[in-house]
């Protein structure tokens, strides 16, 4: 994903103004309370001078020194309420970026999800909402509050004298010109600082997403080595970061100074000159001093825009990646249960090709009848599994269509299409929770007896016995705790509890021994009685008694038909099937193989 883009211009800036708008009233208030609080402050050097001109004059002093006193304290509680204030509405910008990137993420386009590492896209959840909180927020506040105070001054300092006004605003306009050359540093600093963040975070996902992997191959120095260099880099920007900011500070610390010594100069010749009251000047001095902190506060509230800006890019880019919008329809809440007879699921001359590769699928037309169970088998990358992502709108095809009782899915919402279907992944079916979680995660309203049926279906129910906590058992991160066979049953059990119009089966017996691969073709069996089946399987003898079987290479169809009839018509597939010692090798020369007659060999090891 590239970050550059907007990353200055004005679209960062209304982007961020965008997330503080739903809290504008909120953010008006804090404004509000610091204006206040500002403004008792503001007050003071004319009270200030109040009692010093009282002191000379000789008159009532008490009168402006409780009134001094009251507005210290009022300015105190006011600071005190308003920064609670402003801490409640950041909180509340941070929650509604992350709910909605959030929402966002989870309902990516699978293409998306394809081309982007998970780990950069949390870290924009995690990480850039933080930025992008205190510059919508506080930072907002703080430059608002900071250029009123600053313009309320000059307005007051103004009433105190002209020229003097005009000294002061000559020296911060200088240094005005010197920060704008500086503040858009840090929000390029910031944008790279946060890439980097993305690329830790996704490269300790793909660390610890294949964490075996990692250690069986002795990988860890290398993989560390990844993350080092953006952790580096993260640093480094970081740092560039930080000099920017410190600068800002040091010449809003400067710009006081320096307005001061030249406020001091010209007026201490004006009260030489007998042009200037000796009080004017220290009001005028006090003024000056008390600018120190609107401008501080201005040039802090700058750079935390900066940074924020340099942040929303990347959450602007995740609200802008493409949704699923049609996975939430309430109307579709009852979709499935149709209560009629399991469709038929038609593939109409179907092509499909993933972004910037060649064809996956040319062509391809069948039909599944309803209830009965169609078996895709061809070699590696023949386009299975792709048919199958088709068919739950993972992916929308080139050209064709694909229907499921008769209607074609692209008029579906993608709800509806899945609500229908059950799938069971060829890999990391089970997700972390316990195993009563993972049985009903789409099934919520499943009942006991129901759960209990399908576990004796898939013989889980012995699993679950020998557990202390049975159903409660935690099955750890992608059901660690399970072996591979058992989590491809728990997988399986899941999906018939939902009882489908369409079940999918990618390579669901790969992981089962033979008699747990008997049980499941009974379970299947008893499904298909109930609903579609279409399974994808390299082993063979698990779908010699499907009513279909279909030859898949290169994202064609070869050849269709049952097992005897693809035997006695198709090369390749006879081919697959002597490979499986499911039918006598065709090579007359070769010396058949231990358990080659067909029917003999229908559950091999292999
Ligand atoms: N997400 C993807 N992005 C790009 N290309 C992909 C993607 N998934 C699969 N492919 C490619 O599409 C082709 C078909 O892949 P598919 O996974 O459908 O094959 P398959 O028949 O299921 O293979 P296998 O039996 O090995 O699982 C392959 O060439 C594969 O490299």
């Amino acid at each position: 994903m590239s970050d550059d883009g907007g990353a200055s211009g004005v679209r960062p800036l209304r982007a961020l103004l965008r997330q503080a708008r739903p809290h504008r009233l909120a953010l008006a208030g804090s404004l509000l309370l610091a204006l206040a609080a500002s403004g008792s402050g503001l007050v003071q050097p004319l009270v200030a001078r109040n009692v010093l001109d009282a002191l000379a004059d000789g008159t009532a002093v008490a009168g402006p020194l409780v009134l001094l006193g009251v507005l210290v304290v009022a300015g105190a509680v006011l600071t005190g309420l308003q920064s609670w204030w402003q801490q409640r509405t950041s909180e509340q910008v941070v929650r509604s970026i992350r709910r909605d990137l959030v929402f966002r993420l989870v309902r990516l386009k699978i293409p998306e999800l394809d081309r982007r590492p998970p780990g950069d896209l949390v870290a924009r959840v995690t990480s850039d909402s933080a930025l992008v909180q205190n510059a919508a927020t506080q930072g907002l506040v703080m430059i608002s509050n900071g250029l009123l105070t600053v313009l309320g001054a000059v307005v007051l300092m103004g009433t105190v004298h002209l020229g003097l006004l005009g000294v002061t605003l000559g020296v911060l306009c200088g240094t005005g010109a010197v920060l704008g050359l500086v503040l858009p540093r840090i929000r390029e600093a910031v944008a790279r600082a946060q890439r980097s963040v993305g690329a830790v975070g996704a490269a300790l996902d793909r660390s610890l997403g294949a964490a075996r992997t990692v250690k069986a191959n002795g990988a860890e120095a290398r993989e560390t080595a990844r993350a080092e260099a953006a952790v580096q880099e993260a640093y480094e920007a970081g740092l560039t970061g930080a000099k920017y900011v410190a600068l800002v500070q040091v010449l809003s610390g400067v710009a006081i100074q320096a307005a001061f010594l030249a406020v001091l100069g010209v007026g201490g010749a004006l009260v030489a000159a007998g042009d200037l009251d000796a009080s004017q000047l220290i009001a005028f001095l006090l003024y000056v001093f008390y600018l120190a902190s609107p401008i501080a506060s201005l040039l802090g509230g700058l750079g935390m825009l900066q940074q924020g800006l340099g942040a929303v890019v990347r959450i602007e880019q995740v609200r802008n990646l493409p949704a699923e919008d049609d996975v939430d329809l309430p109307e579709d809440a009852a979709a499935h249960t149709t209560g009629s007879a399991a469709p038929p699921v038609e593939f109409d001359a179907v092509h499909f090709a993933y972004p910037g590769r060649g064809p996956a699928l040319r062509g391809v037309a069948f039909t599944v009848p309803g209830g009965t169970r169609t078996a895709l088998v061809g070699l590696s990358g023949a386009g299975k599994t792709t048919m199958f992502a088709l068919l739950q709108r993972f992916y929308e095809p080139d050209a064709g269509a694909i229907r499921i009782g008769g209607r074609d899915i692209a008029g579906m919402s993608r709800a509806e299409v899945r609500r229908r279907i059950a799938y069971v992944e060829q890999e990391s079916p089970v997700m972390a929770g316990t195993l009563r979680e993972n049985l009903r995660y789409a099934a919520t309203g499943a009942s006991d007896e129901a759960i209990a049926d399908v576990l004796r279906l898939t013989r889980l129910d012995a699993l679950v016995a020998r557990l202390p906590d049975g159903l409660d058992t935690e099955v750890g991160n992608r059901g660690v705790a399970l072996s591979g066979g058992e989590r491809q049953r728990l997988a399986i059990a899941r999906a018939l509890l939902r009882e489908p119009d369409v079940l999918l089966l990618d390579e669901a017996t790969a992981q089962l021994d033979a008699s747990n691969e008997q049980a499941l073709r009974e379970a299947v069996d008893q499904a298909a009685r109930r609903c579609t089946v279409v399974l994808i399987a390299h082993r063979l003898s698990t779908v010699t008694d499907a009513e279909q079987i279909i030859v898949l290479q290169d994202g064609g169809i070869r050849a269709a038909g049952s097992h005897e009839e693809l035997v006695g018509a198709d090369a390749l597939y006879r081919e697959l099937a002597a490979s499986q010692m499911l039918v006598p090798a065709t090579d007359e020369g070769a010396p058949p193989g231990p358990g080659s007659v067909a029917g003999a060999g229908l559950h091999p090891t292999g």
